[in-house]
């Protein structure tokens, strides 16, 4: 099974259905419709639930809007802020889609 890591701020909103996209770079997007992943915190790699991945989508930072904000649950504002610190200067970027298992 595949895995991927969430910085742990983000765990309550994926358990509760308020996070249902990630936005990452081409090499942490390897990932395809119908996958099953498991997820785990960035900071301690400890397990906190498994995903579907529904849809892999590329997406560039400049033209991202307030449906995918919706979707972080964050303002677009609050979006582009975060992931200007995570991926300083990257357009080109992936949205995953996913669904809680
Ligand atoms: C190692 C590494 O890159 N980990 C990441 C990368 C991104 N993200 C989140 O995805 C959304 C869009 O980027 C925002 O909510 C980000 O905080 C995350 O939780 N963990």
């Amino acid at each position: 099974m595949k895995n991927i890591t969430f910085y742990g701020r983000f765990e309550a909103d994926i358990l509760a259905g308020r996070k249902t996209i990630t936005l990452r770079e081409a090499s942490d997007a390897d990932f395809a419709a119908g996958d099953q992943v498991r997820v785990s915190r960035y900071e301690d790699d400890v397990f906190f639930c498994n995903i579907e991945i529904i849809a892999i989508t590329p997406v560039q930072f400049a033209v991202l809007n307030d449906q995918h904000a919706i979707q972080e649950n964050m303002t677009l504002a609050e979006l582009k802020q975060v992931i200007s610190e995570i991926y300083p200067g990257l357009n080109e970027l992936f949205m995953i889609e996913f669904r809680l298992l």
